[in-house]
């Protein structure tokens, strides 16, 4: 993880002639004083959701640490570590669920909740003998680790009171001028940034969202295998004595066989939901056989010249930045296919904006690659069928149709989130070339675009191991458990078939060192979905189209003046014409790219950038340069 001085910097932070609105640097908040000597008297609890003698381990009275602070977290931490110098019990639990309900907000009380079981975990040495011993090492860890997070709830902090303030005076702005009916926050709708939405937000560097403490490299990960001895393994198998699960759900039986395999599907689906149900994810393996791979892979071996560079959403905010590719967060090439559907839904489109008719073939979305590939679209608009078309793509079809089939008809009735699947996403191949290529920890819904359950089938080759990377790490399990939070590591086997809530699980693929190839598609929630697609719908056409030439304005200028030449570490050198160039290119960027490119080099605002732009001095230049290579621009 970087921290913020590895960022971009903005140029040699100029004095406006009419100063924007720089973020101050805002005195700490208020520390508590802790009581040394004798615990101050337990207060009378004022929210009722903490027991007073366990709140007292922490030496605070409950009042303040709704006020809490870096300072007060840093105590809540060396409380932990004491706890973690002998065997935890369930008492210790217990006093880790009552500090967690004192803290005021979800994100710090996860930060807490982390570091206790972090503390917890350590406390576990398996020596008989003597008493277990955080090692030094790990407490030295360990409580960096902590100060480093200090330093980001500090940052939230400061930001929510910002964030506080700017909505009071919204609020005051509100009551004064007429409601608006542009969504609450501000942000761009999903629906608008991409013809698919599938661009997790990243903030510049390449995290997750800051409120979200990523303790990712931090936490020791399990593996299938080892979860294997508990009853709580995530797998379930996909074989039955009349072949795979897919040929099965694919083939119609009749007679007491029909009856007997209806049986056989229904119960691998309510196995399936109760591991969904239980750990957020769950695995299906060998769901297609190794032949079936193998021809798949034949299917996408051909079309693999037409994939390309995949997206992520790197600025600010939803509504500050651009999508672009950032191979170091995200470095998988894709390829769209649309077809196929086996729902008809009013409210599914394509990425072209037409609605799917019926059970299609399966052809690549973009048109440009369908004229290549060889399929076709009559003129119309509705999909003509032909052999050969379908012959093209008939194994991915049958894959995605009985991966519909067991979505849509068997699972959706055994787990309650997922009751309203209704549509799903065109399928997405990727390929992870090799060479360390990844897709950092990231949620795949964040922003309410419908999608609830993602599955991704695998398509490798046979023995696949831990060295060859491009694991699926996932992060199962329920929020309100205290353990459990270990990543689980899923090796992708071909045939095998991973699935998990796309709006709650955090996962992330490992540095693959060989060529890893998925097919992946997103089942959506009715409601969510249309709710989505009406925002989408519902905004202005120009506006639309605004956002879309902002996008490739601010692209441009970006690749004209401040992609610098590639390689990071050569001192490029910078002459008085380009330093001009970079301001009068600036001066001319519409409003709407200008947000785009601030956000993107972390300006805290478009006149703060524009100012910057226009003094912009060599080493300023050659650092932005710097550091928008290290993001991969
Ligand atoms: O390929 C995988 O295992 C996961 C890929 C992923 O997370 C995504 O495409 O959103
Ligand atoms: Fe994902």
């Amino acid at each position: 993880m970087k921290d913020e001085s590895a960022l971009p910097p903005v140029a040699a932070a100029p004095t406006p002639v009419n100063p924007p609105s720089a973020p101050s640097t805002k005195p700490a908040p208020p520390v508590p004083t802790r009581p040394t000597s004798s615990p101050a008297p337990a207060p009378a609890p004022s929210t009722g959701q903490y027991n007073n003698t366990k709140v007292t381990v922490l030496n605070y009275p409950t009042d303040r640490l709704q006020l809490i602070s870096p300072r007060a977290l840093v105590d809540v931490v060396s409380t932990c570590l004491s706890l973690a110098q002998k065997q935890p019990s369930s008492n210790d639990t217990m006093t880790i669920k009552s500090i967690m309900e004192s803290f005021p907000s979800k994100s710090q009380s996860e930060l807490c909740r982390q570091l206790l079981i972090q503390a917890v975990k350590f406390a576990h040495q398996p020596s008989p003998s003597s008493p277990p011993v955080l090692p030094d090492d790990v407490k030295e860890r360990f409580v960096k680790l902590a100060e480093h997070q200090m330093t980001k709830v500090e940052e939230v902090l400061e930001k929510n009171l910002e964030k506080s303030n700017a909505l009071v005076k919204q609020g005051q702005d509100h009551a004064a001028a007429a409601s608006s009916s542009s969504r609450p926050d501000g942000s761009i709708n999903v629906e608008k940034r991409s013809t698919h939405a599938h661009a997790p937000v990243f903030n510049k560097d390449g995290d997750e969202d800051q409120n979200d403490f990523n303790f990712a490299s931090w936490l020791p990960s399990v593996t299938l295998e080892e979860l294997e001895t508990e009853e709580n393994k995530p797998t379930v198998a996909g074989s039955t004595k009349n072949g795979s699960l897919s040929s099965v759900l694919l083939r119609s039986f009749k007679g007491s066989e029909k009856r007997n395999m209806k049986k056989v599907v229904a119960s691998k689906a309510d196995k399936v939901g109760k591991k969904l149900q239980k750990s957020n994810f769950a695995i299906i393996d060998d769901f297609v056989t190794v032949a079936k791979v193998k021809e798949l892979r034949n299917e996408i071996d051909n079309v693999e010249p037409h994939f390309s560079a995949s997206e992520i959403w790197v600025g600010k905010g939803a509504g500050v930045g651009a999508q672009i590719s950032v191979p170091s967060v995200r470095g998988d090439k894709v390829l769209w296919m649309c077809g196929g559907h086996v729902k008809n839904d009013s409210t599914l489109f394509d990425s072209a904006g037409v609605q799917p008719k019926g059970k299609g073939a399966i052809e690549p979305c973009e048109a440009k690659v369908k004229e290549k590939v060889g399929t076709t679209i009559d003129k119309g608009g509705i999909r003509r069928v032909s052999a050969s078309v379908m012959g093209k793509f008939g194994a991915l079809k049958q894959a995605i149709e009985s991966l519909d089939k067991f979505v849509f008809e068997e699972l959706s009735a055994k787990d309650p989130r997922l009751s309203r699947l209704s549509s799903r996403s065109d399928a997405m191949l990727a390929v992870y070339p090799g060479g360390g290529s990844r897709f950092q920890r990231h949620i795949d819904n964040t922003a309410q675009d419908g999608r609830r359950l993602t599955v991704l089938l695998y398509l490798n080759e046979e023995g696949w191991c831990k060295e060859d990377g491009g694991l699926l790490k996932v992060w199962g399990g329920k929020e309100e458990e205290v353990e459990g939070r270990a990543p689980v590591e899923v090796l992708p086997l071909g045939g095998r078939v991973a699935m998990f809530y796309s709006d709650l699980v955090p996962h992330e693929v490992t540095p693959a060192h060989k060529a890893r190839y998925a097919v992946t598609v997103w089942y959506y929630d009715r409601i969510e979905r249309s709710e989505a697609v009406a925002m989408g719908a519902g905004t202005e056409k120009g506006e639309e189209a605004g956002d879309v030439e902002a996008q490739a304005e601010a692209s441009k200028f970006i690749k004209e003046t401040l992609a610098g030449k590639g390689d990071e570490e050569v001192d490029e050198t910078v002459d008085e014409t380009e330093l001009r160039r970079v301001g009068e290119l600036a001066n001319g960027l519409s409003k709407k790219a200008l947000k785009i490119v601030a956000g993107i080099c972390g300006a805290p605002s478009e006149e703060y950038f524009l100012e910057a732009a226009n003094r912009m001095d060599e080493r300023s230049l050659r650092e932005l340069r710097q550091g928008l290579s290290k993001m991969g621009v």
